[in-house]
This record gives C-alpha cells, structure tokens and sequence, in this order.
C-alpha cells in the first residue's frame, strides 16, 4: 500500500483540517496516510512514499517559519521528489503558495499540481471535495 506522510503547521486549525480532507482523500485512494504536526514532527516525517507540506499564509505573504525550519533539515534527503503543498489564507491572493512553488521547483522538487489554497475554514462542501482531490492526486 502507498504511503502518504502529510506534514502541517497550522495556527488556528484551518491548515489542519485541510490536512486532515486531503488525508481522507487520499486514502480513498487507497494509501496509508499520517497526519504529521511539523511542531512535533522529526526526521522520520519523511519516510513515506508521498510527502505533502501545508502551512497558511502568514507574515507577510510568507510561509510559517515553522515549516521553514523543518524542511531546511530534512530537503537534502527528498530532493527531486513531487511533492504536495497545500494551506489556508485569508486577505492575500494567494501569492505565498506561488512563492513557495517557486522556491520548492528551484530547489529541484516538482509539486502536484499548483498546490492548493483555500480560503481561511474548509467550511462548505466545495472546499472539502478540493482538499479531497488533492489528496487523490498526491498518491495518484
Ligand atoms: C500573523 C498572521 C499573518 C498572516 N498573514 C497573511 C498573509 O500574508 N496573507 C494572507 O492571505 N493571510 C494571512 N494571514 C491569515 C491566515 O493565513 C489565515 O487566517 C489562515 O486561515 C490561517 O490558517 P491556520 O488556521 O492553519 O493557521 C495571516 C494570519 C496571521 C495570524
């Protein structure tokens, strides 16, 4: 069975949930998926078939140094994977995801996609099916 490790930050639980429906999305698909707080994750983290990175947009349209840090310590061992980005925003467009896209491909990973933004809760059906998806194509 593929393995997906998804690892997240999130400061109001929006990223989380995020991370929890691309999970579930994923395992439709039939992989084993876990959910991975990046305050709490190690080296291990990436020791899946599929890795995917959320965090919100914060600072200003920045990625949370959170994430920074962990993936500093672990991009040596992942390089040249495809991975999954994903996270929540509110007042920007958007422009934290494509600066991330862009570090991560200059890097020498390829992502799924374009990554996936939501708008701030995944409150509605819309945004759960996005997250869904995601998690489809991850491990697709
Ligand atoms: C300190 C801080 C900085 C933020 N900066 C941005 C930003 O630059 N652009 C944006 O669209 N949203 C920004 N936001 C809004 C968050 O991205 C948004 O509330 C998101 O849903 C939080 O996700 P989370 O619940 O996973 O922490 C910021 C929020 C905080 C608290």
């Amino acid at each position: 069975m593929a393995t997906l490790n998804i690892i997240y930050y999130t400061g109001t639980g929006n990223t989380a949930d995020m991370a929890k429906y691309i999970g579930e999305g994923a395992e439709n698909a039939g992989a084993d998926v876990k959910l991975i707080n990046v305050e709490e994750a190690d080296e291990s983290a990436i020791n899946a078939d599929f890795v995917a990175f959320g965090s919100p947009a914060v600072g200003a349209e920045e990625i949370a140094p959170e994430m920074v840090e962990f993936f500093e310590g672990i991009k040596e061992q992942i390089i040249g994977k495809t991975v999954g980005l994903f996270g929540s925003y509110d007042w920007g467009q958007g422009g934290w995801m494509e600066t991330w896209r862009e570090e991560m491909i200059n890097e020498g990973f390829s992502t799924v996609n374009d990554g996936l933004i939501i708008h701030l809760a995944v409150d509605d059906d819309e945004k759960i099916e996005k997250c869904k998806e995601y998690g489809k194509a991850i491990v697709g």
